[in-house]
């Protein structure tokens, strides 16, 4: 039997977690603010920018949310985030990705203090996290260690596969499973006889963007599987990067799409802005 992990519940275990965090620095005048910026109109976006306004307001955290012409300047958008770099009102700072391509997201990235980059995708927290000694972590990755650990899930000394090594997701991920004491390989677009890796896998993590890509053939029996592929299908239906169908009395563990590395993610940058106004 297949066990699916349910990202859902846990995050909503985690906010309620953080209300009582919320209400202890309200009660000492300091209100958690996160400062959301997207630029231009992309449907994705607009779900999470939504979905993260929701979970701020439930926990007590403040949610700034600016919505820009899709014509903004890369020095109009720099402007923006230097003035709430300086903000002491303010704790998180997160611009949605993908950007306009007049705006290099490299600057952008590079702008956000890393004090306030509650996405963690600043260099500088980056380095610290592929040096075992995170100050800041991307949301995605650090919900998957979470959601692992609810289910007693050990990461040490397992053959850890990633499918992917984006800045988002693959990459940190490699840096926290190593942190954790896993054995990590990435795979990526130009990985020769990619299945024969991943059926090597203990836990394999899929962030390919390829909808239902990862059939059986990738997957050893009894591996744990978690899919952070959101994509829409022929009929417009929301599907994993993996064929949940193929997986079911055949991994130990899935994360569900909907309803298992998603709703994490936004649980984490909760967390993140929280720990970052308890630090302030
Ligand atoms: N649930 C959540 O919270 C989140 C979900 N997502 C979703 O996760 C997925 C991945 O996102 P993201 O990391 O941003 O994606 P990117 O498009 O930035 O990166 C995709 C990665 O997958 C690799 N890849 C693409 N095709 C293949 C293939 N056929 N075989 C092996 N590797 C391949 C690419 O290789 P190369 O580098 O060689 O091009 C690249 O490294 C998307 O569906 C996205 O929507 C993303 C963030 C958060
Ligand atoms: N700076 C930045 N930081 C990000 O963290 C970031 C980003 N840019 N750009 C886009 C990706 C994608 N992402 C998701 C967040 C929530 C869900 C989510 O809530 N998913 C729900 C439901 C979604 C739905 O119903 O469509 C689920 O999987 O159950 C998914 C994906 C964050 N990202």
């Amino acid at each position: 039997m297949t066990v699916l992990l349910d990202g859902k519940k846990l995050a909503t275990t985690v906010r309620s977690k953080l209300k009582e965090r919320t209400a202890t620095l309200r009660a000492k005048g300091i209100i958690p603010r996160l400062v959301v910026i997207m630029v231009g109109d992309n449907s994705a976006s607009a779900v999470y920018v939504r979905n993260k306004k929701r979970a701020a307001t439930e926990v007590g955290i403040e949610a700034v949310d600016l919505h820009l012409p899709g014509t903004t300047s890369q020095d109009e958008l720099l402007a923006l985030i230097d003035q709430y770099n300086q903000d002491p009102k303010v704790h998180g700072i997160l611009v949605q990705l993908p950007l306009p391509q007049q705006i290099d997201e490299k600057v952008v990235t590079q702008a956000i203090s890393p004090l306030k980059d509650v996405d963690g995708f600043h260099p500088m927290n980056v380095g610290q996290l592929f040096m075992g000694t995170p100050q800041a972590f991307p949301c995605t990755p650090r919900g998957i260690m979470e959601l692992l650990a609810a289910y007693d899930i050990e990461v040490a000394g397992k053959n850890v596969v990633i499918m992917g090594r984006s800045n988002i997701v693959g990459r940190p991920m490699a840096a926290l499973m190593v942190n954790h004491d896993a054995t990590v390989t990435i795979t990526h677009s130009k990985t020769q006889n990619l299945a024969a890796i991943t059926r090597q896998a203990d836990i394999l993590v899929v962030a390919i963007g390829r909808g239902e890509f990862v059939t059986k053939d990738f997957v050893k029996p009894g591996a744990v599987v978690v899919d952070v592929g959101m994509n829409h299908n022929a009929e417009g239906k929301l599907v994993g990067d993996v064929k949940r169908d193929d997986m079911l009395d055949h991994a130990s563990y899935l994360t569900p799409v909907p309803g298992g590395v998603g709703p994490m993610t936004i649980a984490m940058l909760m967390q993140q802005t929280v720990e970052f106004a308890e630090r302030s």
